[in-house]
């Protein structure tokens, strides 16, 4: 479990994250969104001990990290800075890591498994491609064992096998227990892994809820119509509660009606339909609304 309660952090005149409070629940992924300069790494940083807030609080298991006493044991980190020496092969920077936490050496090979490593061992990390650091970053969060994952824009870098491959490995961290905190700037993507969303705009909460219910109230679902007589219908639709636009193909878009309503009320009025197919907007669409420069100030 995280709890972040009243988390602020100022740079200079700007307050990046502001009197941010949230949980992050242990069996379950937690998407942590919010677009370019949200405040996500700042506030992962602040949870890691990285970053000393100005204000408020950030427990990782009840405790702040600094108290942890093995902390790659208690919480397994990838940020966006990690870098390994570029010198060291893969297994030997896990190696060090391994030492440095008192984890044991046998686990460097079950990581570099996990992650699709295994062959590249003995490679130098600074030969490695951006999505194979990527993986060797999450080799070295998986490390100790343990039971909670803060993982910033883990997607950055790798590609479309990669991507599935991490939302696997993600939903099979959660169904072991842990709590998984994943940040990213892209609503589609946590929308596929994310049980539950923490979205932030300008260092404030916008909303905390689970996923499938933010999809339910945010993503418009309307059905096109096209018909020989439009401005009937139109008429008809509207009479009858809808409202509607006009789409730039000159089909209608109506929103507050389902498609079997409006096929019944076209019969009902002898309206010819050429067309009737419901549709539901972009998720990105609507997330963009909610963090952009008018949304960045309503809190949902
Ligand atoms: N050390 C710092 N000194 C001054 N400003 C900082 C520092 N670190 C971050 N900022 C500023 O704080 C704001 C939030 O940055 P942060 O990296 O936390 O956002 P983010 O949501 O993680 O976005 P990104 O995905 O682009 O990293 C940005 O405007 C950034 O420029």
């Amino acid at each position: 479990m995280i709890e972040v309660q009243n988390l602020t952090k100022r740079y200079g005149e700007t307050t990046v994250v502001a009197g941010l409070t949230f949980t992050v629940r242990p069996g379950a992924v937690t998407g942590f969104l919010g677009p370019n300069g949200a405040g996500k790494s700042t506030t992962m940083r602040m949870i890691l001990g990285l970053t000393r807030p100005d204000a408020g609080t950030a427990l990782i298991g009840g405790r702040p990290y600094h108290e942890l006493t093995y902390p790659a044991r208690q919480v397994g980190a990838l940020l966006e800075t990690a870098v390994a020496h570029r010198s060291l092969t893969a297994a030997d920077h896990l190696r060090w890591i391994a030492q440095s936490n008192r984890i044991d050496r046998r686990r460097v090979a079950e990581v570099l498994e996990a992650v699709g490593l295994t062959g590249a061992a003995r490679r130098r990390v600074g030969t490695f491609s951006l999505g194979m650091g990527q993986r060797l970053g999450l080799a070295a969060a998986l490390l100790g064992d343990p039971p909670v994952l803060v993982l910033d824009e883990p997607v950055n870098g790798l590609d479309a096998e990669g991507i599935r491959w991490l939302r696997d490995l993600l939903r099979s961290m959660a169904v072991e227990g842990r709590t998984v905190l994943v940040s990213s700037h892209l609503m589609a993507e946590m929308s596929v892994v994310a049980d539950d969303l923490v979205v932030i705009g300008r260092g404030r909460l916008l909303t905390q809820t689970g996923t499938e219910e933010f999809i339910r109230r945010h993503a418009r679902t309307y059905v096109r119509v096209r018909t020989s007589e439009p401005l009937r219908l139109h008429r008809e639709l509207e009479r009858n509660g809808a409202s509607l636009s006009l789409a730039h193909d000159g089909s209608l878009e109506v929103d507050g009606m389902t498609a079997a309503e409006i096929n019944r009320l076209a019969a009902a009025g002898d309206l010819p339909l050429e067309e009737l197919s419901t549709h539901t907007g972009s998720l990105e669409d609507t997330f963009l609304k909610l963090t952009g420069p008018e949304g960045s100030s309503t809190r949902v």
